[in-house]
């Protein structure tokens, strides 16, 4: 589903990785595990093509997408292009990055740009595939900012399970959840039928979870 070839990045003068390869196998889990700050994070901004929001970034190499039956490198996509690759590929950020709405409009707001059917119940089913409904289903209409950060970790994941993408990058998905919650989660992810890649430091979840394996190690 994804070929990188050869992926170098670099911000201002200092190399984050370089000679990287590696691949994301269609309706498998790949984990990519590595220390801190090793670039894990970025690897899958730049999948995303994300990476062209930052400053002062240089990215060479090839990333190679299959979309439909035939592979596109995401490095020589136009602004379009990428907008659309994202409607595919979606990232679910360490950090929360929900917007000042209700519960519910966090999610109904991209149910509409990209267009699911049977919204509201999609909607709830992605909310108890993440087990978050019961908590939630008094209070869908206050700010999702009032949430813990388990439950707004569990809103963004639910979020991207909405969207039914083809590709799905976690990044640390479960790391403000307890013990139990998370592997609730993970048996979850199991059952998906979709391609994941996840970045986690937690090995007995790479463990439980991932059919393929990368350890990133420093240039
Ligand atoms: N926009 C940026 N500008 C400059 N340097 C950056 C930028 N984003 C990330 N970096 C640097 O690139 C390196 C890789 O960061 P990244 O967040 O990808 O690592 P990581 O492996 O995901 O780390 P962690 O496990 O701590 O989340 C770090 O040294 C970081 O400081």
């Amino acid at each position: 589903m994804v070929i990188i070839k050869n992926l170098k990045l670099q911000f201002a003068n200092k190399i984050v990785f370089e000679k990287l390869n590696l691949h994301i196998k269609k309706d498998a889990i790949t984990a990519i595990q590595g220390p801190s700050g090793i670039g894990k994070t970025s690897l899958f901004l730049c999948i995303n093509s994300m990476i062209r929001f930052e400053e002062d970034y240089k990215l060479s190499g090839e990333i190679l997408y299959k979309k439909g039956d035939k592979y596109i490198d995401v490095l020589t996509l136009d602004d379009y292009e990428v907008q659309e690759l994202r409607k595919e590929i979606v990232y679910v950020s360490q950090h929360p990055d929900l917007l000042p709405m209700s519960i519910y409009d966090n999610l109904n707001f991209f149910a509409k740009t990209h267009k699911i059917k049977n919204k509201e119940q999609s909607i709830i089913e992605a909310l108890k595939q993440v087990y978050l409904y019961d908590e939630v289903k008094d209070i869908l209409n206050k700010s999702a900012l009032k949430l813990s950060g388990g439950q707004q970790q569990r809103l963004i994941l639910a979020r991207a399970l909405l969207l039914k993408p083809k590709l799905l990058l976690l990044d640390e998905p479960t790391a403000s959840l307890n013990e139990s919650l998370s592997i609730k989660i993970e048996k979850m992810l199991k059952q998906q039928n979709t391609t994941i890649a996840i970045i986690s430091h937690f090995k007995s979840q790479i463990k439980n979870i991932a059919d393929f394996k990368y350890f990133l190690e420093g240039v």
